[in-house]
C-alpha cells in the first residue's frame, strides 16, 4: 500500500507503540454487539483491534486519502465510514448507547470535548488519547493551577480518569508534548443539575475570562455577597477555588433571583 505522509493540518500523529494500542483496547473493553465510534481512525492502529473485536466498527475521518485507504483494509466490510468533520458530526445520527474512542487530532480537542454534553445521555463511555496538558485540566480539582473552565464544563457531564500517559516516541512523527489517555463516563446530576444549562455554562465563563479578580468582583453587577455566602461561596476567592458543584447551585439561585448573566 502507498505510504501515507502524515499531514499536519489534520493532527496526524499516528500511534506505532504495540503496547500502547493493546492497553487502550483493552480499557475500552469492546463486545461484539457494542456500538463503538472511533474519531480519526488514520492508518488504522487502534481500528484494526477494534473492528475485530465488533460486529461492527463507525469511524469519522476528515483525511479523503485515508478514507480510501480505509476502504481497501482487510476488514474494511466491518467499518461503517464516515467522511467528514466531526466537529459537524451528528452523534446521535449512529443509533444505540454508543462508545467513544480516539487518538485525537489535538488541534480541535477542546471545542470537540465541549460538544459531548450535548450526547450525554447516548454514552455509555469516551476513551481519548489527549495532550496530557488538556487531560490535566480536564481532572483538574479546584484550587489547582490547571483548574478552570473546561474542568468545570466537563466535570458537570462525566467522572474522568487519566489512564496512561504516554511519551511522544508512541507516535510516528513524534508530536511536540507528552500524551495521555483519559476515561471519560456520563455522571448526570453528581455535582447537581443545572436549571439552565446555557446560563450555568455563561457564569462559568464568565468566572474564568477574569481569573485574577475575586468571586464579589467579577460577579457583583448580578449576585449580592449575601447570596455567595449562603451557596457555601467566599466573596473574596478568586473563581478557580470554586468547585463546579458550587457554580452549578450559584447559577440556580441566579436564576431563582431572576438575575441573569
Ligand atoms: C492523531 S491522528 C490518529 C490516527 C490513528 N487513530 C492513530 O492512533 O494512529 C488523528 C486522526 O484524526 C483525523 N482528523 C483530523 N481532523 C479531523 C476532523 N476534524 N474530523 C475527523 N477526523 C479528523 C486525522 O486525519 C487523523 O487520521
Amino acid at each position: 500500500m502507498k505510504e501515507h505522509r502524515a499531514r499536519k493540518r489534520f493532527g496526524q500523529n499516528f500511534l506505532q507503540d504495540k503496547s500502547i494500542i493493546q492497553d487502550i483496547v483493552r480499557a475500552v473493553r469492546p463486545q461484539p454487539a457494542d456500538t463503538v465510534i472511533e474519531i480519526g481512525p488514520g492508518l488504522a492502529a487502534i481500528t484494526e483491534p477494534l473492528a475485530k473485536a465488533v460486529d461492527k466498527l463507525h469511524v469519522i475521518e476528515i483525511d479523503r486519502d485515508i478514507v480510501a485507504r480505509l476502504r481497501t483494509l482487510p476488514f474494511a466490510s466491518k467499518l461503517e465510514i464516515y467522511e467528514g468533520d466531526v466537529l459537524q458530526f451528528d452523534f446521535a445520527s449512529v443509533p444505540g448507547r454508543k462508545k467513544i474512542v480516539g487518538n485525537l487530532p489535538y488541534n480541535i480537542s477542546t471545542p470537540l470535548l465541549f460538544r459531548f454534553g450535548e450526547y450525554v445521555d447516548e454514552i455509555v463511555d469516551m476513551h481519548f488519547m489527549l495532550q496530557k496538558e488538556v487531560v490535566e485540566r480536564m481532572v483538574a480539582e479546584a484550587g489547582s493551577n490547571d483548574y478552570g473552565r473546561l474542568s468545570v464544563m466537563l466535570q458537570y457531564f462525566f467522572e474522568m480518569e487519566n489512564l496512561l500517559d504516554v511519551p511522544p516516541q508512541a507516535f510516528n512523527p513524534a508530536p511536540k508534548v507528552d500524551s495521555a489517555v483519559v476515561r471519560m463516563i456520563p455522571q448526570r446530576g453528581r455535582i447537581g443539575i443545572a436549571q439552565d444549562f446555557q446560563h450555568f455554562s455563561a457564569l462559568v465563563k464568565q468566572a474564568f475570562q477574569q481569573r485574577r479578580k475575586t468571586i464579589h468582583n467579577n460577579l457583583k453587577e448580578w449576585v449580592d455577597d449575601a447570596r455567595l455566602i449562603d451557596v457555601g461561596i467566599d466573596p473574596g476567592w478568586r473563581p478557580e477555588r470554586i468547585k463546579p458543584e458550587l457554580y452549578v447551585a450559584l447559577s440556580n439561585i441566579l436564576l431563582d433571583n431572576g438575575a441573569c448573566i
